[in-house]
């Protein structure tokens, strides 16, 4: 055992850290990507409105049974941080809390986003006493440039890996947030958290019990509220919870963003040529699925995604992108990423004798147009 119990929590200010550099850009790689995954920490991202149940998520994460030693990262503002530590026990069971980094004067999604690399790093040079972080961000931050950042910075040969985004959300009132949208033009940050998460643990389903004519309590209702967070993510994983009692297997080592372990790979190749889930609520922010079997040129297929996804050129707001490419003159199977701006593609695998070659291509976003996306998919055809 060691002496946590006497060692202080660490607290790094990322604020006062050297000045950021230039991180946007994109990655398109022809060697094979992941490699570095098992050298790497993992940093799973927890976000969710405010009051879904996150610190709740971290108390299970750092008292559960997975034998990891968890450091824990708080992103909120100011006066909310010792609020926010005293409700999170250190770690009493059989994980251990060996570092806590505060982010005080601002929002990682904005103003301190390198610092956070910055901080992350320091973390990480004790390698020997971390094995995973946890990142809680602030109930309304948009995680898209954090999630950018912390996959960038793989790139940049930091010790860290994000390995996948959760969005806790509570079952209670995501559907009259939801909702609330059909009828306003505000656009609410809990679609982006849906969009961009790679699980979504549908939090207090026990809130969703209500009691029919009869008497009896039941949760109608709580499979079509699965079904309206799929129809926006169709590519996440949704969980239902109480109090976010989940297996940990399910949300740690995810990997999400590795080539090699691109989650869903292989049930993109099963489902041929539609998303898991075909869209069915008349949202603005939706999951749509194009493909196309002949090999495209993957020249073209950068040009393309450089247009739509840097230059906005067709005016769609592509938050997430995942899929598979049949690259001319090539046997690898190819996988393609984006987050926001930053897409990868990589050579995964060979393809296999029995797999029909395919592009396919599921992307998450608002105002997304199927015939542009599918004409310009076409178009890259050799
Ligand atoms: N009934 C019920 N209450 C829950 C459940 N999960 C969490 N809560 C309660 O919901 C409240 C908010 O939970 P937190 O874990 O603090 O939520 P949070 O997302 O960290 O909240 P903020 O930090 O304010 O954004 C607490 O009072 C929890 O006890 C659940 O599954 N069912």
């Amino acid at each position: 055992m060691e002496d946590d119990d006497e060692s202080p929590p660490l607290a790094v200010r990322i604020d006062e850290l050297p000045e950021p550099i230039q991180l946007e850009s994109s990655l398109c790689s022809d060697t094979s990507g992941g490699n570095k995954e098992e050298a790497t920490v993992g940093v799973t991202v927890i976000t969710g409105y405010l009051g879904a149940g996150k610190s709740t998520l971290i108390n299970n994460i750092i008292n559960g049974q997975h034998g990891k030693r968890i450091a824990v990262i708080l992103n909120e503002f100011g006066e909310e941080i010792g609020v926010e530590r005293a409700m999170i026990n250190e770690g009493d069971g059989g994980a251990l809390v060996e570092e806590w980094v505060e982010l005080a004067n601002g929002c990682v999604c904005c103003s301190v986003k390198h610092s956070l690399v910055q901080a992350l790093e320091q973390l990480v040079q004790r390698k020997d006493r971390i094995d995973h972080i946890l990142l809680e961000t602030t109930g309304l931050a948009d995680p898209a440039p954090l999630a950018s950042v912390l996959w960038l910075d793989d790139q940049l040969e930091s010790a860290v890996r994000l390995d996948s985004i959760i969005t806790v959300v509570d079952a209670k009132n995501i559907r009259l947030q939801l909702q609330e949208y059909r009828n306003s033009a505000s656009f609410p940050e809990a679609f982006l958290q849906i969009a961009f998460a790679d699980v979504v643990i549908l939090n207090k389903v026990d809130l969703f019990v209500v009691e029919n004519k009869g008497g009896d309590l039941i949760t109608d209702g709580l499979e079509d509220l699965q079904k309206e967070i799929l129809s926006i993510n169709s590519l996440a994983s949704v969980l239902q919870a109480v109090r976010c009692q989940i297996d940990l297997h399910e949300i740690l080592d995810r990997k999400a963003y590795g080539a090699n372990h691109l989650a869903h790979l292989e049930s993109l190749l099963e489902d041929s040529k539609t998303a898991p889930v075909s869209s069915r609520h008349d949202y603005s922010v939706r999951t749509l699925c194009i493909y196309e079997e002949l090999p495209v040129d993957l020249n073209k297929v950068q040009l393309w995604l450089e247009d739509l996804l840097w230059e906005k050129k067709s005016h769609m707001d592509v938050y997430r992108c995942k899929g598979v490419l049949n690259v001319h003159d090539s046997n690898q199977l190819h996988t393609l990423q984006a987050v926001r701006e930053i897409y990868e593609v990589v050579p995964a695998r060979p393809w296999r004798e029995t797999e029909q070659k395919m592009n396919k291509i599921v992307f998450i976003g608002r105002d997304l147009d199927e015939t542009l996306l599918r004409n310009s998919l076409k178009s890259c055809i050799l």
